[in-house]
């Protein structure tokens, strides 16, 4: 399907404690990831309906990635990236992520490091996703 309109769902400064890092001392602490994430859907039955249950539930994305990135305990961060945008297009009703991932506390005089990865949902001829939560 050929989007023409441009809607997004966003979620700034998710802040997750995880085990997350390639040294051996890292696999022991747990340190904050800062997320970022933009979901590209259709918010048009929302925005007509006024109730949760259209919308693409932000709520439900920040416990989803929360414990997805807690459970995950990825050495990369490309890895882990990868891993949630991939549960998201699966999961929620949008065409396109762009995720970004850092580590606030990882290098001592750099205020962030980390990655942003952009992916699209695979092209299906309902373009719907396994599943829509309306969790919380
Ligand atoms: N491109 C990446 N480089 C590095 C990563 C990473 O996840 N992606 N991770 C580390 C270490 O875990 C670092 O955060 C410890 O200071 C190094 N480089």
């Amino acid at each position: 399907m050929l989007h023409t309109q441009s809607d997004v769902v966003f979620v700034k400064g998710l802040t997750v404690d995880a085990v997350i890092g390639v040294y051996e001392w890292e696999r022991a602490i747990t340190q904050p990831l800062q997320i970022d994430i933009a979901l590209e859907t259709d918010i048009s039955a929302a925005a007509a309906s006024d109730d949760v249950q259209d919308a693409l539930n932000y709520k439900a994305v920040c416990d989803d990635v929360s414990e997805w990135c807690q459970a995950i305990q990825a050495k990369l961060l490309e890895h882990l990236a990868e891993q949630i945008v991939d549960k998201l297009l699966a999961k929620y009703a949008c065409h396109k992520i762009t995720l970004s991932m850092a580590k606030p506390t990882a290098i001592k005089h750099a205020d962030a490091v980390g990655v942003q990865i952009t992916r699209s949902a695979k092209a299906s001829h309902s373009e719907q996703p396994a599943s829509q939560s309306h969790d919380a």
